[in-house]
């Protein structure tokens, strides 16, 4: 895979991070000024890009060549980075499974960035990275409100329960989670994890085989329980699982025929899309066509149970009631 070099960022966006020493965790991003959830802190192309090879030998020979065609600063970089399996017989590859990001959701082919690459994990983290394909570069938005001086993280793992994720921290990234969750005192952790088993166990409800034709309501009833689970525990921070929940929860109604109810849970979902991917995203944009016309999405009509139209959205509603309409409470 062709290695590219890029110091130009993608777009213009004021100056909101600067890199710093954080204490037990090495380099990392701090926020110079107060950002907002949605705003875009970072759009940054990759400095080196590789997909995987038949073999280990291989891998590392092939990163050893793109590295020749860097400039020193980008290797002196590259080598800088963390290589959890020093000692290995490959550690070029081990940098590159330590800190490459994939270049979109399914892709094979990992980046390696002189910045975004710095940004350390949370398990509480208060920043969203993702692959735009329109821009060819990762972008980095705020997700929570986020404080001048504050860290600025993000997830590289999400859910379970501390101990699991403490293990397969340690086991994929090699380092003991130092984040602001995992220093919490005993009692605070139990209770996360008590939470974290309940999004657990209702994502798995919300995904049983068939429940949600055969028992829409309870299911829908779910949805917003999980919502309110992941609000909890995340304090706004995990707009992708958010987005997940109104999905499903957009997709009931529409099998139930019921527009009215699918068309205020899509746009609730776009808000969150856009929220950590921005307008410009691949899904955000896929979303925008069901925001116009939820009858588009293949999930329409199975059944007309709670057949409903888009003008028959309550009007004049307090917000409590309006929730009550929303989720047929
Ligand atoms: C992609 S790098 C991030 C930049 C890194 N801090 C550096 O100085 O190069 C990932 C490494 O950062 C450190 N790190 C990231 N998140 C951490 C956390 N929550 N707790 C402790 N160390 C962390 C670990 O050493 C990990 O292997």
């Amino acid at each position: 895979m062709a290695s590219k070099s890029y110091d130009e960022p993608a777009e213009n966006i004021p100056q909101l991070s600067a890199i710093q020493t954080i204490p037990n965790k090495g380099r990392g991003l701090v926020a110079t000024a107060n950002i907002s959830p949605g705003t875009r802190i970072l759009v940054e192309k990759p400095f080196l890009t590789m997909g995987p090879a038949p073999t280990p030998e291989l891998l590392e020979r092939r990163l050893s060549n793109v590295l020749k065609t860097l400039t020193d600063e980008q290797r002196a970089h590259y080598h800088s980075l963390r290589n959890t399996s020093e000692g290995s017989r490959y550690p070029l590859s081990g940098i590159m499974r330590n800190n490459a990001l994939p270049c979109g959701p399914d892709s094979k082919i990992g980046g390696i960035y002189a910045t975004i690459g710095l940004i350390n994990h949370s398990c509480v983290a208060n920043a969203h990275h993702s692959w735009n394909k329109t821009l060819e570069a990762e972008t980095i938005h705020a997700t929570r409100d986020i404080k001048a001086g504050e860290e600025i993280t993000i997830y590289y793992l999400t859910g379970d329960t501390s101990q699991t994720r403490q293990r397969m921290l340690k086991e994929s990234f090699g380092f003991d989670c130092a984040c602001q969750l995992c220093s919490l005192p005993a009692d605070k952790i139990q209770a996360s994890d008590r939470r974290r088993k309940e999004i657990a166990i209702l994502d798995h409800l919300i995904a049983y085989s068939g429940r949600a034709m055969t028992n829409p309501d309870a299911c829908l009833k779910d949805c917003r329980r999980l919502i309110k689970a992941l609000e909890e525990e995340y304090g706004g921070g995990a707009p992708t699982l958010e987005a997940r929940a109104h999905d499903d929860a957009f997709q009931i109604c529409l099998g139930q025929g019921d527009l009215a109810r699918a068309k205020v849970l899509v746009e609730r979902e776009y808000r969150l899309r856009v929220r950590c991917e921005g307008e410009d995203s691949a899904s955000s944009r896929e979303l925008k066509q069901f925001v116009e016309n939820p009858r588009r999405h293949g999930a329409f009509g199975f059944s007309m149970a709670w057949r409903s139209g888009i003008t028959d959205i309550p009007v004049g509603l307090g917000e409590e009631m309006f929730e009550k309409w929303l989720w047929r409470l």
